[in-house]
């Protein structure tokens, strides 16, 4: 209903001072010209008013009860591990739904007709995607009540959604607020946001407009028509209104993303929980740039290694903390080891949950040997030109990380925290006709979009609380087992074009996020475990040749870091002497990438400044490509110096270790025999 009824209804006698019938008596005296206002029986309906009245009150009453109950917050302290996260954005949220609340129940006429009017700050933001002042620190949104005729989800084009929401969720009943906070207690939500990517120019050429707008950070409207501004109207159409944890405008940077999604799940992996990052949409829609990004604007699985290594050392320098990194594709149906390309991985289940066999754990320590790993896995990741996005991503790639620290607790015991970070970059949801026709597309794009059509049907089973989830259907859903219904704290993140020739998959995606609220995994208790401390000389001995057995392993790696660099520099002089494009090329592609049979793409180095092919690059001249050459080769040798500085400092320490162990050994096995 527009804004302006309300201000036409007049109350009677039921107002408490009567003051509408003076405002209205004043009128009156003041435009004699426009007669006496019509006469209305002040008495008519005046029981049923104050029935409605009371109940209202009643309802406000209950609804100011259940935010100030301090469970009702466990939602929003979901990640509660991180003392300095202040909850301002949900503060300010709650603060405005209570005023909202108020205000349409202190309406002078007891009419019930929600009539919601939008805040001045709210019509203000609504002019432009741009981000205000103040920063989002906090989650505010709860899920939306979960009833059993919820709509089903399909990768094809979507049934709207059955119910508008209010502004920024504020239209819940206190009924609503109590189940949120019963809820809370028994698991987690999964948080949702959304990242609305820049125009293309392909796009603005194509002469698209902009289809999304993006209101109070939360709010986002799908238009047809970038001229239409009229938010009333367009709540009320079905399916266009959808609010998030947060929704990132076109503005937004890849730290703000980061900081708002995923560095609350970094301090809980360093305390032992588990969390999982995935970025969904359609092909092109900024998910591998919200993920990796590029070398000037690096994205969320760069920043939360850099992150996590910091705050390692905070922490401590005794070497307590131990980090190994894996990287794996899913591509048609197979997975494969990005960190070390082979055979396609069998995947089994163990205590840990899901795990690919033979899958590279690579011990990680510094940052910089992370994003070296990191641009090595990504050009063995398949991508391919599509007619969407010049470097698709054809697979769905997953980096894992997995924290191990060991910590003595209050009684000395020795306490072993393992904490694991799943960062999912999900090929593009896309049509067949979208992307490209041909027999390999075709097979892949059926691949990609059957492991997405698991992974909803994975959604909808567990919004619908099935007992039986159908994991098995794929093996994307396989390794998102843990992430969706497991103990986790998940974040995902939908990425959408603006372009209103993108409107059905950005409508589909943000469908599909929707949904993804709902979903609650288990309460995430850190993965805590004593370590037995060696007492007996076979438990020390143990413990000597698992150390003589990691120091080999840090010799490999440093012999093979040694021998990549020679290459690189043999390849380098090579490339000095015939600067040909041909040979620019082929320094660019690892030796160790083996190339399968299919054409495979393979993404420039985030290293050397984008992760991404582009047609300029290889346009470039010979010479130019040989100077950057030289550039990167002098950054790959500093940082492998350091990496060796690193290496050797810490076989130095563990050979101290060993040594003292093995006295320690010797001696008490003389004692013994003394004995
Ligand atoms: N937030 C952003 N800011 C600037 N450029 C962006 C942003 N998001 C995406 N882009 C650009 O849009 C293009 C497509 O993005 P990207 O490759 O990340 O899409 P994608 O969703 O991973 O697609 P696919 O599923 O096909 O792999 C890239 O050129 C990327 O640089």
């Amino acid at each position: 209903m527009p804004v302006s009824t309300r201000s036409q209804i007049f109350g009677g006698q039921d107002d408490p001072n009567n003051t509408t019938q003076q405002r209205r008596h004043r009128i009156d005296q003041e435009n004699p010209k426009l007669g006496p206002s019509p006469l209305r029986n002040p008495h008519h309906g005046l029981k049923e008013k104050m029935k409605a009245l009371t109940l209202l009150y009643e309802q406000q009453k209950q609804a100011s009860m259940a935010l100030k109950n301090p469970t009702s917050r466990t939602e929003e302290r979901r990640f509660s591990s991180h003392p300095s996260v202040e909850l301002l954005g949900s503060a300010k949220a709650k603060e405005k739904e209570s005023k909202e609340v108020m205000r349409e129940n202190t309406m002078p006429n007891a009419t019930i007709t929600r009539t919601v009017v939008l805040p001045q700050s709210v019509m203000d933001d609504a002019k432009e995607n741009v981000m205000g002042v103040d920063r989002i620190v906090g989650f505010s949104c709860p899920p939306k009540k979960v009833t059993s005729t919820a709509r089903k989800l399909s990768m094809e084009a979507l049934v709207p959604q059955s119910e508008p929401r209010g502004i920024g969720g504020v239209t819940k009943t206190a009924q609503e607020l109590e189940t949120i906070s019963e809820s809370s207690s028994v698991g987690s939500r999964i948080l949702v946001f959304v990242r609305l990517r820049p125009m293309a120019k392909k796009e603005k050429e194509a002469g698209s407009r902009c289809c999304v707008r993006i209101v109070n950070r939360k709010d986002i409207y799908l238009t047809e028509f970038a001229s239409e501004n009229d938010y009333l109207r367009l709540k009320r159409l079905r399916g266009r209104h959808f609010t998030f944890d947060a929704s990132f405008p076109d503005s937004t940077g890849q730290q703000e993303v980061y900081s708002t999604t995923t560095s609350e799940l970094v301090e809980g992996v360093l305390q032992g929980r588990n969390g999982s990052v995935f970025c969904y949409g359609a092909t092109g829609a900024g998910k591998t740039y919200t993920m990796l990004g590029t070398m000037e604007n690096p994205g969320v699985m760069v920043l939360a290694i850099k992150d996590l290594f910091a705050k390692i050392r905070q922490r401590s320098c005794d070497g307590n903390h131990v980090v190994h990194l894996s990287y794996l594709e899913v591509y048609n149906e197979m997975v494969r080891d990005l960190l070390s390309p082979g055979r396609p991985l069998v995947l089994r289940e163990d205590k840990q949950g899901i795990v690919a066999s033979g899958l590279t754990q690579y011990r990680a320590y510094s940052t910089d040997e992370v994003m070296a790993l990191l641009q090595q896995g990504n050009q063995n990741r398949t991508t391919e030109p599509t007619r969407v996005n010049e470097t698709s991503s054809r697979s769905h790639a997953i980096l894992q990380v997995v924290a191990e620290y060991r910590v003595r607790d209050t009684a000395m015991n020795v306490v072993s925290r393992v904490g694991k970070l799943s960062l999912i970059d999900l090929a593009g949801s896309e049509r067949a006709l979208a992307t490209d026709q041909r027999t390999l597309r075709s097979i892949e794009g059926a691949n990609i979009n059957r492991s997405l059509l698991a992974l909803s049907s994975c959604i909808n089973a567990l919004v619908e609380g099935k007992k039986h989830i159908p994991y098995r259907n794929s093996k994307l859903t396989q390794l998102l087992k843990d992430s969706l219904g497991g103990s986790c704290n998940t974040v995902m993140i939908a990425n959408i074009s603006p372009s209103n020739l993108s409107f059905g998959e950005t409508q589909n995606t943000l469908h599909w996020a929707d949904r993804a609220k709902e979903i609650r995994t288990k309460g995430c208790d850190p993965n805590e475990e004593l370590v037995q401390v060696p007492t007996t000389n076979t438990d020390q001995a143990k413990l000597l040749l698992e150390l003589q057995k990691e120091n080999r392993d840090l010799r490999v790696q440093l012999a093979r870091q040694q021998q990549k660099l020679l290459t690189i520099q043999a390849q380098s002089l090579q490339a000095n002497s015939s600067p040909t494009p041909s040979s620019a090329t082929s320094i660019l592609t690892p030796p160790s990438s083996a190339k399968p049979i299919e054409k495979r793409r393979t993404r420039s180095s985030i290293l050397a400044g984008n992760c991404f092919t582009t047609p300029e690059s290889k346009r470039r001249g010979a010479g130019e490509t040989a100077r950057e050459l030289q550039q990167h080769l002098k950054a790959l040798e500093a940082e492998m110096e350091r990496i060796k500085k690193e290496h050797t400092l810490q076989l130095k320490q563990k050979d101290n270790f060993i040594l003292e162990l093995t006295r320690k050994l010797a001696k008490s096995s003389v004692a013994g025999g003394k004995g």
